[in-house]
């Protein structure tokens, strides 16, 4: 029986423990550079068995927020640099999370001003961050996209397979697709937002369309041992939605089967929110989007997520259900979060109000276990 704090190999990559630090967020990196702050943040947390950064743009169409990284500048790829090295040093693994936002951005945040892009001319119900004149951060209404022209469609799949070779040369250990969360390649995947008529549209074989070519674009330059891929079958993040959640995802997790990834990081439920969120008529089943996995000759760890607490952690992985566990809130308030849960003891509350943007206040200054009284 497996224990969480057990090591484990996923592909290539062999990590200390199955406590995984989901992508966050934090928009500390302005001009899409990291910078030694981040280092900072990143080496306090390095005894994770792996930390996944949080979303990183692949390009600057790809950029949809203010002050998050990037993977397409000489000077970012210099700061993962300095990043990779000192989680190295700490004894830590780290992949990077690639991400495109598609239409979830702001035409002041995309090159000369223009329109976010999509799959389809489909306003997102959401909003995005914005840093203003004065430095102070606020959210904004998504701008409204333009769909991509079939032509451009192979541009933006090499924009993936390019941003991987770079963030193997930057040191990473490997990377996580951003398939989830309403941005790009899950509004091809959802209908609600990929009204397309082409290869990319209607079906869910057209729809699921972009998502393998960029798994196989990214699987060739690197090799599947380095790739992982994060998917949210029925979050609602990002006004995405698909009324028939079930067998979209299981085809799409049939498919993936066919690659000896790293590893599969599902989200359950709402991300951020409720894990019984429900799209379509019925609930999701999260075992039998596995058994699906497993049938189709999936072998790829199975990466759970969203609102696990230490006594669901440690059952979900002595269960076989999964076999590492991603917390995102717990890991922003608690470096030493392993430590932590391993001894059961009492976890520092995050700090919402200091999520997004700032500098190291909620950042790096949570105290450790040793320095608390
Ligand atoms: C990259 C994000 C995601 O995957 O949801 C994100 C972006 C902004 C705020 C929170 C989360």
């Amino acid at each position: 029986m497996a224990s969480l704090f057990d090591p484990i190999t996923i592909g290539d990559i062999t990590l200390k423990n199955r406590v995984v630090m989901a992508p966050l967020t934090r928009n500390r990196s302005p001009k899409a550079v990291p910078n030694t702050l981040n280092v900072t943040y990143y080496e306090q947390r390095a005894s994770a068995g792996l930390l996944i950064t949080e979303a990183t743009a692949i390009t600057h169409q790809g950029q949809g927020y203010a002050d998050v990284p990037g993977l397409y500048t000489p000077e970012a790829l210099e700061g993962w640099h300095k990043v990779t090295e000192a989680v190295h040093r700490a004894g830590g693994k780290i992949v990077v999370q690639m991400w495109h936002v598609g239409r979830i951005s702001h035409t002041s945040l995309q090159p000369n001003g223009g329109q976010p892009v999509a799959p389809s001319a489909i306003r997102a119900k959401s909003k995005t961050y914005l840093v203003n004149g004065d430095g102070t951060g606020s959210f904004a209404e998504t701008s409204e996209p333009r769909a991509l022209d079939l032509a451009e469609i192979a541009g933006i799949v090499e924009d993936y397979r390019k941003a991987a070779r770079a963030a193997i040369d930057a040191g990473f250990d490997g990377i996580e697709i951003h398939a989830a969360n309403g941005y790009l390649i899950d509004q091809f995947l959802r209908s609600g937002s990929n009204k397309r008529t082409d290869a990319y549209g209607g079906s869910i074989e057209n729809r699921a369309r972009f998502l393998f070519e960029v798994v196989d674009a990214i699987t060739k330059e690197i090799g599947a041992g380095r790739v992982g891929i994060r998917i949210s079958p029925v979050t609602p993040s990002n006004d995405a939605f698909d009324p028939e959640p079930q067998a979209l995802f299981t085809y799409v997790v049939e498919k993936l089967a066919r690659y000896p990834l790293a590893y599969l990081h599902i989200v359950e439920g709402a991300t951020g929110g409720a894990r019984d969120h429900q799209q379509g008529d019925r609930p999701f089943d999260y075992a039998g989007l596995r058994a699906a996995y497993a049938a189709a000759g999936g072998k790829s760890a199975w990466m759970a997520n969203n609102g696990y607490d230490r006594e669901l952690a440690v059952r979900t992985v002595e269960s076989g259900e999964a076999d590492l566990v991603a917390f995102g809130k717990p890991f922003i308030a608690n470096p030493d979060l392993v430590r932590r849960l391993k001894d059961g003891a009492m976890l520092n509350a995050p700090d919402q109000a200091t999520f997004y943007g700032g500098g190291a206040k909620g950042y790096t200054d949570y105290p450790l276990l040793d320095q608390v009284a």
